[in-house]
């Protein structure tokens, strides 16, 4: 079974009320996902960044992790299998310029994906309490 399809059954059976289920499941979590890189590599501020795992395998690592963190974020089920955030960034050099124009990419995504104002509300709260895992630079 892919792994999408495992959240949609987990999500199902024991996270029926969750934004996860209510915003359309794996499957709207990973077109999100794919808009939300797309997105990323089309601006200039933060394609550099990405490079490197374009290369490697297309960022398809990325994405998945990307797309098991916002399922259990949205209160789906808890398969994340990625680093910590502070982990994953900490070699990166991110200013609060960059973490604000990724922040701003995937809560445009959201919006555009016509998630409701509550879950977007939600997800930016999110986004602020990791800000200090993610930021390392000051300019
Ligand atoms: C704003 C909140 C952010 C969240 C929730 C987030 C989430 C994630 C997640 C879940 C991973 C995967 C970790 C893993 O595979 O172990 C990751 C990796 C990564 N993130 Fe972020 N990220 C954020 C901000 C940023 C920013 C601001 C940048 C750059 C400007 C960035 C660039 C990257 C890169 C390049 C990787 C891959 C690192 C590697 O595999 O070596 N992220 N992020």
């Amino acid at each position: 079974m892919s792994f999408l399809a495992e959240l949609d059954e987990v999500a199902a059976e024991k996270h029926s009320e969750s934004p996860f289920v209510a915003i359309g499941g794996a499957s709207a979590v990973s077109a999100v996902v794919e808009e939300f890189y797309s997105r990323l590599l089309a601006d200039p501020q933060t394609a550099g960044f990405f490079s490197a795992l374009v290369e490697i395998d297309g960022l398809a690592a990325l994405k998945r992790h990307q797309v098991l963190l916002l399922a259990k974020v949205l209160g789906g089920p808890d398969h994340y299998d990625g680093r910590d955030l502070g982990a994953a960034h900490g070699g990166l050099d991110i200013s609060d310029a960059a973490y604000q124009r990724v922040s701003l990419h995937l809560l445009t995504t959201l919006h555009d994906f016509k998630v409701p104002m509550d879950i977007l509300q939600a997800a930016d709260s999110t986004l602020r309490a990791v800000k200090p895992q993610i930021v390392t630079i000051e300019a």
